[in-house]
Formats: C-alpha cells, sequence, structure tokens
C-alpha cells in the first residue's frame, strides 16, 4: 500500500448508521489541508505509527498545532496508535505520553491500540465512530 495522495472518502455502515470517513494524507505537503476537511465533521481520528517513535515528536507538534485551530474548537479526538503487532510498538501508555494527549483538556480524547494488519481493536474504533456520528434526520 502507498501513502494517501490528497485525500479518499469512504463510507462505512455498521446497523443503520452509515459514517462518512474523509482519510487524509499524512505526508507534509498535505497538512495544510487538514484543518479545511476536519471543519464540521463529528469527529477527528489521528493515527500514528505506535512503532515508529522516530516520528512521534512531529506527529505531536502537528496533532497539537491542528488542534489549535479555532474551527475545530470541541470536536472529539480519537488517538489510534495503529501496528501493534511490531515488535517495539509503544504501550497506550507511553503514546499518551508522548503525544501529550493529558495536555488537551478542551474536548473529548479517547486512544484505542490496534493493528490493521491484524483487525486488532478495530471494534471499538467503530464503536466509538458510531457513539459519537451525528444523525442528520
Ligand atoms: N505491520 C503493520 N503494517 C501496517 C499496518 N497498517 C498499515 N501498515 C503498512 O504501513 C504502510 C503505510 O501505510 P499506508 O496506509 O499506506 O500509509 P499511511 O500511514 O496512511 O500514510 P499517509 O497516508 O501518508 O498517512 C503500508 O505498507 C501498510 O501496509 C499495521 O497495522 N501493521
Ligand atoms: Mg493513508
Amino acid at each position: 500500500m502507498i501513502p494517501t495522495v490528497g485525500f479518499n472518502m469512504r463510507k462505512v455502515t455498521k446497523g443503520n448508521i452509515t459514517i462518512k470517513l474523509w482519510d487524509l494524507g499524512g505526508q507534509p505537503r498535505f497538512r495544510s489541508m487538514w484543518e479545511r476537511y476536519c471543519r464540521a465533521v463529528s469527529a477527528i481520528v489521528y493515527v500514528v505509527d505506535a512503532a515508529d517513535p522516530d516520528n512521534l515528536s512531529i506527529s505531536r507538534s502537528e496533532l497539537h498545532d491542528l488542534l489549535s485551530k479555532p474551527s475545530l474548537i470541541g470536536i472529539p479526538l480519537m488517538v489510534l496508535g495503529n501496528k501493534i503487532d511490531k515488535p517495539g510498538a509503544l504501550s497506550k501508555q507511553a503514546l499518551t505520553d508522548e503525544m501529550g494527549l493529558k495536555s488537551i483538556t478542551d474536548r473529548e480524547v479517547c486512544c484505542f491500540m490496534i493493528s490493521c494488519k491484524n483487525s486488532t481493536n478495530i471494534d471499538s474504533v467503530i464503536d466509538w465512530l458510531v457513539k459519537h456520528s451525528k444523525s442528520k434526520s
């Protein structure tokens, strides 16, 4: 798989709820568009490579920079530590610390450790998204 170029849109249905997901590219040249796509969403999902400690510091500052935008005030945040199937992946506690999640007090924040490869904890992620989805009717 290659990194996301620009963005992709997907719809995921569980029961009678359909969630519209925008998958945004994480490379530096795409970061300036994050805010535009995060405006007016029900929740922001921020995916971090938990097995790549070298990039956590930049990931943390990009996240806090994003959350400082007035347009995104109060939007619930879910941080996902992905690739926990890899040796050396951080624990949830370590990721929470490294990402400075405890300092985020202006919105709901949650963190799950997942493996997309092995489908670990994906159900919890979907449940959280369903809980935070907003009905249009
Ligand atoms: N071991 C392992 N590899 C994974 C997992 N999830 C994704 N990958 C691999 O990580 C690589 C990068 O994933 P991508 O989804 O292409 O890239 P990305 O992280 O979304 O990058 P951006 O779109 O720029 O944010 C690919 O080779 C994936 O197969 C996982 O849970 N475990
Ligand atoms: Mg991607």
